[in-house]
């Protein structure tokens, strides 16, 4: 159990973990370059060490030097090996959705489970088009894991994404890498481009327009290693943002953040909301636009969040509707669906704590409703739902409460971010 007091101030410099989506796909493509590539600022949490973990499974030395610090040793895109047991993506989606596009190509047979939230998320979205390429996928019914693989030589296909998932069209891309024939994904609505472009950087020919990306076709595909440091999780940072904007006193500096704009709508319904926050040092740091974020407490306004910013902003979700909560007026999130299949239902996570601490907020089938501003006296248990960004939008509730919040499972928080309660103790001072 993790009790929260409530907090008046907030402040300090801090800087959050390294990016989560960022570190997946360094450790991912380092391991199919040709050769050594160095990871610096790698997210040390459960779900990066579960694609290291695989990838190692999968024969690929990776060697930590320091905190954060690794190295890899590319083994191409032929030169993965079977591995001899399950892989275990324990409750990562990224991981899971990612792999089996890139085992779905590999000459070999593999095995992705995870743990009982991610056996319950739909695989369906990946097993399909993988199959129109010629993927030979088995799953439980309905298309959940685990999910057996039996690697074949795929085709090329054009394909429109059914969601704005970075997942599934990673998993495509990564697919495809060993395909001839040209790739071309079609996306609904623009949603994070961090595969596009290292594997760029990486020197695959990768057209990206404004609806679609298109991988260029090639006789035999190679993945230059490379050197990355991995910016700060703008997922991370959004949750002491959060608690800055609401502190009544205090000023917080987040230093290091990647605002890559397919990201960073968080930022934007910040502003829409009247929240006072300043973005110092821009500069691009491993071919992400980076910079620090300062914060200052806001009286803040309701607002709508929907539409095309949804897919830029989908894990900010609950931490936005906490905002919503000390915000003068109605905030209405709506076309948010896709949270429903996340690590829990989360829609239903937040409306069930919310109303447990005696909150107002109106459930819709894509979203929620909150009129605010309303008192929150705490002095409860409420419950992660082992979800990590349930259990740390809970605490930014419990500083702005009366009595403060216990939060049950909030274990899960390791999953993103290991050292949340630490820094969390350091800007309350
Ligand atoms: O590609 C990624 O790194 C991610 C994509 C998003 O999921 P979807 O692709 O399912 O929207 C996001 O929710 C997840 O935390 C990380
Ligand atoms: C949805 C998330 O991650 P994943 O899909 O990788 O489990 C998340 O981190 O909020």
């Amino acid at each position: 159990m993790f009790k929260v007091n409530p907090a008046d101030k907030i402040s300090g410099e801090i800087r959050v973990p390294g990016d989560k989506s960022i570190s997946h796909r360094s450790l991912i493509l380092s391991s199919i370059a040709e050769g050594e590539s160095k990871i610096e600022g790698l997210l040390e949490a459960e779900d990066c060490l579960s694609t290291m973990g695989i990838m190692r499974d999968l024969g690929v030395e990776i060697t930590k030097e320091q905190k954060g610090k690794y190295t890899v040793q590319g083994k191409g895109l032929n030169g993965l090996e079977e591995a001899g047991n399950v892989l275990d993506c324990g409750n990562s989606g990224t991981s899971m959705r990612l792999l089996a596009g890139l085992l779905a190509s590999q000459d070999f047979y593999s095995v992705l489970t995870g743990d009982h939230s991610l056996r319950k998320r739909p695989m369906q979205r990946i097993i399909g088009p993988l199959s129109e390429m010629g993927a030979k996928i088995w799953s439980r019914r309905d298309g959940l894991a685990p999910l057996s693989i039996k690697g074949q030589q795929l085709e090329g296909m054009q394909y429109e994404l059914p969601v704005a998932s970075a997942q599934l069209k990673s998993s495509i891309l990564l697919a495809a890498l060993k395909t001839e024939a040209e790739t071309v994904i079609i996306e609904p609505a623009v949603s994070r481009d961090h595969t596009e472009r290292m594997l760029k950087g990486a020197g695959i020919d990768l057209e990206i327009l404004e609806d679609r990306i298109i991988l260029k076709q090639a006789e035999k595909r190679s993945l230059k290693p490379f050197e990355i440091k991995v910016p700060g999780d703008i997922s991370s940072a959004a949750f002491f943002i959060a608690a800055g904007l609401l502190a009544a006193e205090g000023e917080l500096l987040i230093k290091n953040v990647g605002i890559n704009q397919t990201r960073s709508g968080f930022l934007e319904v910040v502003e829409a909301m009247n929240g006072k926050i300043e973005l110092l040092n821009k500069r691009d740091q491993g071919g992400e636009p980076t910079a620090d974020i300062l914060v200052k407490p806001s009286n803040l306004e309701g607002t709508e969040v929907s539409g095309e910013v949804i897919p830029r902003l989908i894990d900010e979700i609950p931490i936005i509707s906490v905002l919503a909560v000390f915000a003068e007026g109605k905030t209405v999130i709506k076309d948010a669906e896709e949270l429903r299949v996340k690590e829990t239902d989360r829609i239903k996570a937040v409306v069930n704590e919310f109303r447990r601490l005696g909150i107002e907020i109106g459930e819709n089938e894509d979203g929620m409703e909150i009129k605010g501003p309303q008192q929150v006296e705490g002095g409860i248990e409420v419950e992660s739902y082992h979800d990590h960004r349930i259990a740390m939008s809970l605490a930014v509730m419990a500083l702005n409460s009366k009595e403060g919040i216990a939060i049950n499972g909030s274990e899960i928080i390791a999953t993103s971010f290991p050292n949340f309660k630490e820094l969390l103790a350091e800007v309350i001072g």
